[in-house]
């Protein structure tokens, strides 16, 4: 089935502290950005991108769409001072008559068209889906530097993008939360406060979000690794 996406690329990339927004730095001479969208774009089933950025990058991301020649980013709008405010932009802007549509972070540029094609298998049967690996580490909960729990990991699984949803359960869930005043750190989150299911599609350990500056490193290895392999 065809899908929209949303990308959301408004943020300021503070915990990164590069000095420009993560999805201009540039990982192998191409910048983050570009990397995230050649997957949708190649993708052929998806039908449009709606890019998100902040206010003051707009004409730049507009110069870079147009330099890229991306064909299927069909607007890009401004953003908002959180992640959830932005992304909720963008699906205004999707088109009413589309049945899916992704978010996926622009900041997550090793996603995979094979990825992706699960994950819509998946919401097309359930409403919504999203990407997610089982937690490796032991994890405890701590209060002032000491331990109080140490939590089953067995059911612990940490969540990435895309998230995969029908289009009218998505604004439901965004429109509520927006008007109850409720701020979450994915939309999978919203919905499931609106009382729908969220089904989990396992999905792939280097889809890693750039978040800090050793995340670079790790990246580039993810990089040179998938080149050594079309080589
Ligand atoms: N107001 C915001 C904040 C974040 N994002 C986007 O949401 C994705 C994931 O967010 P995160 O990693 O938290 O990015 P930043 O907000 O840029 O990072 P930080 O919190 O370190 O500033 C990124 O692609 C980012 O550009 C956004 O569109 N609008
Ligand atoms: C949506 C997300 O990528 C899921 O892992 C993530 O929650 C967004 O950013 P943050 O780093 O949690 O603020």
């Amino acid at each position: 089935m065809n899908y929209w996406t949303v990308i959301p690329a408004a943020g300021q990339g503070k915990r990164m502290n590069a000095g420009i927004s993560k999805q201009w730095i540039e990982l192998l001479g191409k910048p983050v950005l570009a990397h995230t969208l050649d997957v949708f774009e190649k993708d052929p089933a998806c039908a449009g991108i709606i890019l998100v950025g902040s206010e003051q990058e707009l004409q730049q991301m507009q110069n870079f769409v147009q330099t890229f020649q991306y064909t299927k980013v069909r607007q890009i709008v401004p953003g908002g001072e959180e992640r959830q405010q932005s992304v909720y932009e963008g699906l205004k802007k999707v088109p009413e008559d589309a049945d899916l549509v992704l978010v996926h972070d622009a900041a997550r540029p090793f996603i995979t068209i094979d990825s992706i094609g699960q994950l819509v298998n998946k919401a097309v049967d359930t409403g919504s889906a999203v990407l997610a690996v089982p937690v490796k580490d032991t994890v405890k909960r701590v209060v002032q530097h000491q331990v109080e729990e140490t939590i089953d990991r067995s059911s612990l699984w940490a969540v990435q993008t895309p998230q995969a949803f029908r289009l009218s359960i998505v604004k439901r869930a965004h429109e509520e939360a927006d008007s109850d005043g409720y701020l979450g750190t994915d939309d999978a989150s919203l919905v499931e406060r609106i009382g729908e299911t969220v089904a989990i599609v396992m999905g792939d350990y280097h889809n890693i979000k750039l978040t800090t500056s050793d995340d670079l490193l790790y990246g580039q290895a993810i990089l040179l690794e998938r080149q050594g392999e079309k080589a």
